[in-house]
């Protein structure tokens, strides 16, 4: 019988896997010569997980240690396809499990990425000669087919991301995974940031844990994520790394991330935050993702309910506490806690502790070495005299009863007492390119300056932060912008809403959320170019973290404070904590303020009326459902004139709502006028997306009433528009310079005409002042003339 040739591309196969085999060899002689600093322990005799995580030497796998098979560089052997297969199928559900728990993704973002793969793949196949193209498609990762090729990282990623590899150098010089460097061009980082270049070289090349402080918005993220990056993937997918943060919004946030930076690896991420539903994670669980983001609350829920892979804490490569000094904070986290004391101990803590591990699998002080533990925040060095200590770079390993709770938190989570310390904190703890500002106000006149910062200055997106969301009733959010670009976001709220008010937000670039601190840490959006504080929070570190929602990864933004006669103090003692002797006051043009407190006027009796409206109905309803529950007749006691009256004051009431709504409407109609308003030309200090729209849909009104050749005179032409944003404001305010012009809504006028007559250029009002004094002083001198004249005269007259 003829012999059964080999099919070409099983030839193929074998070929190259000889190829590797013996690459691998040759290598495995040069990597004996190489020399490899690590802090972490040489002795791995019983270390199940030594072969795969640590390198020869110890610490993170160097480069040439990298076994491509674990990172699908080669082509899967045939043997493996079906494990290859079963794990895709694991992807694949994962990747439906968390875009469920996400399950706000806009289709429309779907069709895209699912557009953007499709686009990928068809460039992977032009690129590929006919032999690479036999052996890749079973790879679901990039189409490397061996460790040289690996080593040039622009190689792997060119066709794909548009790369000059000199602009990457601070990156290539940090030598990280080769995955990882590809997730970091396809984001288009050029350079780490100073966290990550601090933090990189002490925890992925020395082994150190970490306790890293850096401005809000400064990337700490990523400066853990190389911890994680660095992996090695191992098929019986152990719980490599548990991240725990304060809010379930910053632990889906840090998810993705992750997964982000993750996306050429076969390592899986998921989240487990409150709110969503925990059948589902367990689900997710069962998958043993390397990666668990999540909040101490469902975390331990899970953990103490006895899931399996949650439990495995003794395979912890990495543990991360996110926003470290929130979950410290007094009467907060309690689980976190019981989280802490499921951690097989480190080093530094005594042997029989360990016991203290019910539901984890004894293991070998080697193990426990082996776990790093990162602590991040950019407001550690706030609390107490922990930022001496950082100096000092001493972090004591005993709890001696003086220590701060953070201290004990992480000694407890196994910290080694050589752990790097970076602070990279400045004096004042807030980001470099933030520009503070404060208004001083009555308390009742917060809204109406709200309403003014909005409508005036509205440009980029605004968070509105306040302690207690009911501070800031609906009648303003609905009044503000009946078309929605305002939304909510307070624990009150399901987390579905949660997410999707950040996703809505998240949207569109001049959108407004008005939050309370669920909001403040950790969220990052892009483009959001105001904060305002309108309450001040309790604490230093809240407005810290508020503050730094803005001006975020290098760029600026500005935070504005409404401080009231009673928050004066608690600015004052904020102001201290940061070593501020003042802030800078935002200029405003109160010559627009009577519209604005006319409008909230009306809009505040409106909304009165309505609520009780509805408060009487609520009322009755209540009254009726309980007497039909109890299968009560009610009979209508009023007399007949009580209940002629009682129409009478309805309907008296509703006509008042009528007058007052078609009043407010018309103003809301039109764009908010100065005091001594022009009707030839508008001229403001800023006009908002919402103004704006305003000035529009006043000039179609005009042209559309007047469709003769005479209506020229009665046209409006928005012209000249220079949006200025509450930071250009600031800016212009401290400049000597002339202010710039913004916008001209000229009646009866062409453009330019209207270019040619006064603007109203933004005064600060201190100088108006001014200038009314003096023209004062003027007429009296005048007067007085005048006066002197007459006497004169009628004197002469006399003699
Ligand atoms: N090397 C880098 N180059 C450019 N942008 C980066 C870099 N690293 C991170 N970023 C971006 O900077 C932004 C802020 O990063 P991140 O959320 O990690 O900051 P953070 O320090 O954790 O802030 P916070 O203290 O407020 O939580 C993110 O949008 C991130 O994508």
């Amino acid at each position: 019988m003829a012999e059964k040739k080999p099919s070409s591309s099983s030839s193929q196969i074998q070929q190259r896997s000889n190829k590797a085999k013996k690459f691998k060899q040759s290598e495995s002689e040069r990597l004996n010569s190489l020399k490899w600093n690590s802090s972490l322990p040489n002795d791995t005799e019983d270390d199940p997980f030594a072969p795969q995580f640590v390198g020869a030497e110890g610490g993170f796998l160097s480069l040439e240690e990298i076994d491509e098979c674990d990172y699908g560089l080669v082509f899967p052997e045939e043997e493996e396809e079906e494990e290859s297969k079963k794990r895709k199928k694991c992807e694949a559900d994962l990747n439906v499990g968390s875009s469920d728990t996400l399950d706000d993704v806009p289709n429309e973002e779907k069709k895209n990425n699912a557009k953007k793969n499709k686009k990928k793949k068809i460039k992977k196949k032009k690129k590929k000669t006919p032999e690479e193209g036999a052996g890749a498609t079973n790879s679901s990762l990039p189409c490397v087919s061996s460790i040289e090729e690996v080593k040039d990282v622009s190689e792997v990623v060119e066709g794909e991301v548009d790369i000059d590899e000199t602009e990457f150098y601070a990156w290539n010089e940090m030598r990280l995974h080769p995955l990882l460097m590809k997730s970091i061009y396809s984001l288009g980082f050029k350079e780490p940031t100073p966290i990550q270049k601090a933090c990189v070289p002490a925890a992925a090349h020395q082994g150190k844990d970490v306790i890293g402080a850096a401005e809000t918005g400064s990337g700490k993220t990523l400066a853990f994520e190389k911890g994680n990056g660095d992996e090695n993937v191992v098929h019986e997918n152990p719980l490599r790394a548990l991240i725990v943060t304060p809010t379930r919004e910053l632990a889906i946030q840090v998810a993705d991330h992750l997964k982000e930076a993750a996306k050429f690896t076969n390592i899986r991420v998921i989240s487990i935050v409150g709110g969503m539903s925990s059948e589902k994670q367990e689900r997710l669980l069962k998958y043993r993702p390397e990666i668990i983001v999540g909040t101490p609350g469902r975390l331990w829920e899970l953990m103490s309910g006895g899931d399996e892979h949650l439990a495995e804490l003794h395979s912890l490569s990495f543990f991360v506490l996110d926003e470290a000094d929130r979950m410290i904070e007094n009467g907060h986290f309690q689980e976190l806690q019981s989280i802490i004391d499921m951690l097989p101990m480190s080093s530094g803590s005594s042997e029989g502790d360990s016991q203290m591990t019910q539901n984890c699998v004894t293991v070998s002080s080697l193990q426990r070495k082996k776990r790093q533990t990162f602590v991040f925040s950019a407001t550690i060095a706030l609390s107490a005299d922990f930022r001496k200590k950082l100096k000092r770079g001493s972090i004591k390993s005993k709890d001696d009863g003086r220590m701060s709770s953070l201290e004990t938190l992480s000694t407890r989570a196994g910290m080694r007492a050589d752990a790097a310390i970076i602070d990279l904190t400045n004096a004042s703890i807030m980001a470099n390119k933030l520009e503070e500002s404060l208004i001083e106000c009555r308390e009742e006149d917060k809204d109406s300056y709200l309403y003014y910062l909005l409508t005036v200055h509205g440009q980029g997106r605004t968070i509105v932060f306040c302690i207690a969301y009911s501070c800031l009733t609906s009648y303003f959010i609905h009044f503000y912008d009946p078309c929605a670009n305002i939304w909510t976001l307070h624990a009150q709220m399901q987390q579905r809403s949660r997410l999707k008010a950040i996703d809505r937000f998240r949207a569109n670039e001049h959108a407004v959320l008005v939050a309370t601190d669920v909001a403040a840490r950790g969220l990052d959006i892009p483009g959001v170019r105001t904060v305002v504080h309108y309450q001040l929070p309790h604490s230093a570190e809240v407005y810290v973290h508020r503050s730094g929602r803005t001006a975020r990864a290098s760029s600026d933004g500005c935070c504005i404070a409404l401080i009231s006669p009673s928050d004066r103090s608690k600015f004052t003692s904020l102001c201290k904590s940061f070593s501020k002797e003042s802030l800078q006051r935002f200029p405003l043009d109160m010559s627009l303020m009577p519209e604005i407190t006319k409008r909230l006027s009306l809009a505040r009796q409106i909304d009165k009326i309505l609520r009780k409206d509805s408060q009487e109905k609520a009322q009755k309803s209540w009254f009726e459902r309980n007497a039909e529950a109890v299968e009560l007749d009610i009979d209508d006691n009023d007399s007949e004139e009580e209940n002629v009256n009682n129409h009478k004051r309805k309907k008296k009431s509703s006509l008042h709502l009528q007058k007052l709504q078609q009043e407010l409407n018309s103003l809301l109609s039109s764009p908010l006028r100065p005091r001594t308003f022009s009707h030839r030309f508008l001229a403001g200090s800023g006009v908002s997306p919402f103004l704006q729209n305003q000035f529009e849909e006043l000039a179609r009104e005009r042209a559309g009433n007047n469709t003769s050749g005479e209506s020229k005179r009665s046209k409006f032409v928005v012209i000249g528009q220079n949006c200025v944003e509450p930071l250009q404001a600031l800016r212009n305010a401290g400049d000597e310079g002339p202010k710039p012009l913004v916008l001209a809504v000229a009646q009866h006028c062409n453009l330019k005409e209207a270019n040619g007559v006064r603007m109203d250029l933004k005064e600060n009002p201190d100088k108006r002042i001014a200038v009314n004094l003096r023209r004062k002083r003027k007429e009296e001198k005048i007067n007085l003339r005048d006066k002197r004249r007459n006497t004169k005269k009628a004197l002469g007259r006399n003699s």
